[in-house]
């Protein structure tokens, strides 16, 4: 937020009770480090009695070799670590007790009942380099929850506290407890106001803890200032959709759009880390005098860290670029040969490979997990009357996707941008259908993908409300009720997505020899629609429609229409109408 330089500050003054300003709790974590008094010197010249991260930072040298930055990230968290569990903790916990005890509580809905939800130890969040610094922290084990009920019904701060729930599960945590405030404002300091955050401390100490989710995105100077607070690390919605993404992109160009992304987040915040290099230079210098602070790390490691992730993050996007030429060939012969595309997007879990799955064989992964998907699937369908499409399967979106995760996925996202027809998957039997048929419209707009046809799919008919099917309807004009379960529904997807499509448009009477019965079959196969076929003495007589490109190949079969035919019949006409709009849709 500010622009202070973090030279090491010894002599920080803690910046306690009530303190909205940002600045102070933002900037000046070192103070809200020690939040409860000068006490907390003492506990911060604890982290020697964990060991090795501090002997690690001691033997290399003012390095700048991967090693000494990873042996700095190691004296942190390590730090970090001892300042939670650190005796003094729980002195200033009965201090905090005294002090909240009389907060209101009237506002602080307790939401969920506190309940053991699978753990998932482990998480694939293991570090190779200080650019995932932050994700290094990110080994979410026993979370609480925590949002803001700004505006709106409280039934919507609700629901989005319980796909953070859901997110969080996905992520591998055991959600303790969730809480949601009423402000009509974020805190700028603490996000919650310290008062708040003083009772989300108290719920983190008694359940035990070791994060605190923010439904929402933190300035870096907020996440800091909680997290002083709280005394266990806190993460923000953003952090833990990266943090997904990051543990299910498969394919090499999703690793790097993920890994780029990460970059994109953790930058900003990256000078948080670096304040805390400094301070806990300076707290160590005075209490224990050791050769630590001396070293004063700080801006030369902020620069340095910076500068690699810059040169990463370049590197990535080459990448990223590199394997766009790959796609786009494909997608390039895909057009050649007029295959019309059909996209599947939607909100996450809303049923969109179960759909792909039901559509085509394609076998793909269905997961009652938010996410499953993040590699795009391109398989092929076709019409019931046989005319051959490309359907795609695509990553979820969920409210307030991370726009770093839009920017990193835009080349994926380009190819729901380029369909001819969208079916955007809605989960009918959700409580608020609405809101993610509205975030899903968000990010299609973000990517220009708002212009392409696009077919409100009304999937998990089987456990939807009719009275929210009906709502629905009534406000989307081009819907369709299905059970991707069931296959309730499914034909009359088929057709719709059929008639929807760009359908061969060239009519033309052709007569084929017997000799050429390969091009009679080439007609029966996907690309064209065979209106009537005869047998004639001298060949196939064939009325078909067919695409431009197998026109222009077949031109040589093609023979005269009848005067009386093609006055009953007006293909002509029409295909060229039709022709001439799929050009304008180009
Ligand atoms: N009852 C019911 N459940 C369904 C239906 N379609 C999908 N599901 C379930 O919904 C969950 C999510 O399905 P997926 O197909 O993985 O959803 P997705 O949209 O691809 O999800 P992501 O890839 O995670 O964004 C799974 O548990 C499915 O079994 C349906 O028609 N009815
Ligand atoms: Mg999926």
């Amino acid at each position: 937020m500010t622009e202070n330089h973090h030279t090491p500050e010894p002599a920080d003054t803690p910046d306690f009770t009530e303190s909205t300003d940002p600045p102070a709790a933002g900037d000046s974590a070192a103070g809200a480090d020690q939040p409860a008094d000068t006490a907390h010197s003492a506990d911060d010249a604890q982290p020697a009695e964990t060991g090795q991260p501090a002997d690690a930072v001691q033997s290399d040298d003012a390095g700048q070799s991967d090693d000494a930055v990873d042996a700095v990230i190691e004296r942190i968290l390590a730090a970090e670590g001892s300042r939670r569990s650190g005796p003094l903790d729980t002195q200033a916990r009965e201090l905090q007790q005294e002090h909240t005890g009389f907060t209101e509580d009237d506002e602080q809905l307790d939401l969920f009942e506190r309940r053991s939800l699978r753990r998932v130890e482990g998480l694939s969040t293991e570090l190779e380099d200080i650019t995932e610094v932050e994700y290094r922290q990110l080994r979410l084990e026993r979370v609480v929850l925590a949002g803001l009920w700004m505006a709106g019904p409280v039934e919507e701060a609700e629901h989005s506290l319980r796909e953070l729930s859901a997110l969080a599960e996905t992520a591998g945590s055991t959600v303790l407890e969730g809480f949601i405030q009423k402000r009509s404002l974020p805190d700028p300091g603490t996000y919650f106001g310290s008062g708040k955050a003083e009772q989300i401390r108290h719920a983190v100490a008694e359940l035990g803890a070791d994060t605190v989710i923010v439904d929402s995105e933190l300035a870096p100077s907020q996440r800091r200032a909680l997290e002083d607070i709280v005394k266990v690390k806190v993460i923000d919605r953003t952090g833990l959709i990266l943090d997904i993404f990051a543990q299910h992109a498969k394919s090499r160009e999703g690793k790097a759009q993920v890994e780029l992304a990460q970059m994109e987040y953790m930058l900003p915040r990256l000078r948080g880390w670096g304040g805390s290099l400094s301070r806990q230079a300076g707290g160590q210098v005075g209490a224990a005098g050791g050769g630590i602070g001396s070293r004063g790390p700080g801006e030369t490691q902020i620069e340095l860290d910076r500068r690699r992730i810059h040169k990463r993050m370049a590197k990535l996007r080459r990448d990223i670029a590199a394997m766009k030429p790959a796609r786009e060939a494909k997608r390039a012969n895909r057009r050649r040969h007029a295959v019309p595309s059909v996209a599947i997007a939607g909100y996450t879990n809303a049923g969109k490979s179960s759909l792909l799955n039901r559509l085509t064989d394609a076998g793909v992964l269905v997961e009652n997990a938010l996410f499953a998907t993040l590699d795009p699937t391109v398989r092929r369908a076709s019409t019931p009357d046989g005319i051959g499409y490309t359907l795609s399967d695509t990553v979820g979106f969920v409210r307030q996707l991370p726009t770093q995760l839009v920017e990193a996925f835009r080349s994926t996202l380009e190819e729901v941008a380029e369909s001819d027809l969208i079916l955007h998957v809605v989960d009918a039997s959700h409580p608020e259908p609405e809101a993610q048929i509205r975030a899903v419209r968000e990010v299609l707009t973000e990517v220009e993908a708002h212009l392409v046809d696009e077919i409100i799919v009304l999937n998990k008919a089987d456990m939807a409300e009719d009275h929210v099917i009906e709502r629905i309807r009534r406000r989307e004009p081009h819907t369709v009720l299905v059970s991707a379960r069931t296959g309730e529904g499914i034909d009359e997807l088929r057709q719709l997505i059929s008639s929807s499509i760009p359908r061969p448009n060239v009519a033309m009477e052709l007569l084929v020899p017997y000799a050429d019965g390969d091009v009679v079959s080439r007609l029966h196969g996907e690309d064209a629609e065979i209106l009537s076929s005869q047998y004639l003495a001298e060949g196939t007589r064939l009325s078909v429609r067919v695409r431009p490109e197998l026109a222009a190949e077949i031109e040589k079969y093609r023979v005269a229409v009848p005067a009386d035919e093609s006055a009953t019949r007006g293909d002509v006409a029409v295909s060229d109408a039709s022709a001439q709009r799929d050009e304008e849709r180009r």
